[in-house]
């Protein structure tokens, strides 16, 4: 079976000079189509790097990425940024929304620039499977920080992607807030049959997954036996 993320032997440094840093060390893995990863590690073990490479925004200095089975390596630059735009979603802790653009525009602009025809109906359809119906009009500073994160979190999912990695997304949001983010997470990628990477420091929201891996100094320390394979 094709899996839906492979690394084998990943080694990546980031920074230039003196200032660079071996980050990743060594790392091979495989996630199952359909699974809910949990990343967790120690402050500075690696886990957004990872993350990132998973997601074919950083390249490795060697050893392979693999997504639905295709090797990320040959992709240049345009080709792999068109990879990721169809395949791939990404949320971050501080849900990066354009200030200028209310939460309709947040999601649908996006849609648009991609070449969809029906942005605006796309992204009114996923603010209210993401509970925000009410709030398509708002600007993000008129936003709570939970309501920012969903706006964000539809913006992710509105190419319909097979995979969604999320990096501390209930990082800046209160404990209570944080666990709904991760319950819509882990019931959107139920329903739409996803694959989720998701980073966090909350061992009690990582339990959530499928599967934790733990990382420590850039290696695998734990990954457990995926429940699907
Ligand atoms: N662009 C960069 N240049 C140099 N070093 C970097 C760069 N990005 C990350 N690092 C270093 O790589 C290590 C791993 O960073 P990373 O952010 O992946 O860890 P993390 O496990 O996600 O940490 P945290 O939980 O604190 O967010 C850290 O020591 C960090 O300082």
């Amino acid at each position: 079976m094709v899996k839906a993320i492979e690394l084998h032997d990943v080694e990546l440094s980031l920074g230039r000079g003196a200032a660079r840093v071996h980050i990743l060390k060594g790392v091979s893995l495989a996630v199952e189509r359909g699974e809910a990863i949990g990343l967790v590690g120690p402050s500075g073990s690696g886990k957004s790097t990872l993350l990132m490479t998973m997601a074919g925004l950083e390249r490795p200095d060697s050893g392979t990425v693999r997504i639905d089975g295709e090797d990320l390596a040959p992709l240049d630059e345009d080709a792999l940024a068109r990879f990721r735009g169809r395949r791939i979603g990404i949320v971050f802790q501080s849900f990066h929304l354009l200030p200028t653009m209310t939460a309709l525009e947040n999601v649908a602009v996006p849609l648009e620039l991609a070449g969809a025809s029906d942005a605006f109906a796309r992204a009114r359809a996923e603010l209210e499977a993401v509970g925000l119906g009410a709030r398509l009009s708002h600007y993000p500073a008129q936003l709570s920080g939970g309501e920012q994160q969903r706006v964000a979190l539809a913006r992710a999912l509105a190419p319909d992607p097979a995979i969604l990695v999320a990096d501390e997304p209930t990082g800046n949001l209160d404990e209570a807030t944080g666990a709904q983010i991760v319950d819509l997470l882990l019931a959107m990628k139920r329903e739409r049959g996803a694959t989720l990477v998701l980073v966090t420091h909350d061992q009690s929201l990582a339990r959530r997954c499928d599967r934790t891996i733990a990382l420590r100094s850039g290696r695998i320390e734990r990954a457990g036996e995926p429940a699907l394979a």
